[in-house]
């Protein structure tokens, strides 16, 4: 479903923030990307979702390239930024619409995945509120449902649980599962290591730009934990 392939990125006068990093994630996948601040995991998403270009090697959706068809691929993927960046103008439910304009979502099927996410995450009460009124974790939750109304067989989520009360955090854990149940493929980075450990079937540490370790999270925990796993790559590499 998604196929990073060899690529690097350089921010201009910069060094390298992602060097020849390969990875496969496939329909199904709950994968996790894990690495200390500045290891280049923001600067890896921003790259597969088409915000920033990048230098060397491809980046496939579902076999297309996001640099060659960019609409194409952006169609079958969500994507949740760490800091969501919402129109404070719009009233929740206008974003949504909005949102589900774009995306082409019929009415019915529009109606139905509202419904219920804002149910479940609990913001059904403020959708007529505009959103410069919201919290920041009533925004990422809007974020959050505003990804999952149209299907996406690609979700990518840059730490999605910060700001998330814990009651939002297992549901958004739950969505994630059933999305994979159903077949589409998750990507996402994580600092919470607990969380990556249990939610994800792989996972990847990435350091300094360069990818050090990944594949099935049982086959690289070992028995031990991935805390005691990411410590010893982040240590001898
Ligand atoms: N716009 C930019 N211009 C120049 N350098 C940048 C830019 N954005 C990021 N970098 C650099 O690229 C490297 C990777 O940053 P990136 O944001 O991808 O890391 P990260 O793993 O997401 O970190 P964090 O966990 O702190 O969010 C860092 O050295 C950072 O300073």
């Amino acid at each position: 479903m998604l196929q990073i392939k060899n690529i690097t990125k350089r921010y201009k006068g910069g060094k390298e923030a992602v060097s020849n990093l390969s990875l496969d994630i496939q329909a199904g996948d709950i994968y996790g990307f894990i690495g200390h601040n500045g290891a280049g995991k923001t600067t890896t998403i921003k790259a597969v979702v088409g915000i920033i270009d990048f230098d060397e090697g491809d980046i496939l959706i579902d076999g297309e390239s996001i640099r060659v068809s960019p609409i194409n691929c952006k169609k079958k993927l969500a994507y949740i930024p760490d800091n969501p960046d919402l129109y404070e103008h719009l009233t929740g439910i206008q974003y949504l619409n909005f949102v589900g304009d774009i995306f082409e979502v019929s009415a019915k099927d529009r109606e139905d995945k509202i419904r219920r996410y804002a149910n479940d995450f609990e913001i059904t009460s403020v959708l007529g509120d505009l959103i410069s009124s919201y919290s920041h974790g009533m925004k990422q939750k809007l974020a959050i449902i505003s990804a999952l109304i149209h299907d996406p067989k690609l979700l990518i989520l840059d730490e999605p649980f910060v700001g998330l009360d814990p009651k939002a955090a297992i549901i958004l854990k739950n969505t994630m599962r059933s999305l994979c149940e159903q077949g589409s493929a998750i990507f996402f980075s994580t600092h919470v290591l607990d969380v990556a450990e249990k939610l994800c079937n792989k996972i990847a540490i990435i350091k300094n730009g360069k990818l050090m370790a990944s594949g099935n999270t049982n086959e690289l925990t070992k028995g031990q934990s991935l805390e005691d796993v990411f410590m010893e790559v982040a240590d001898h590499a």
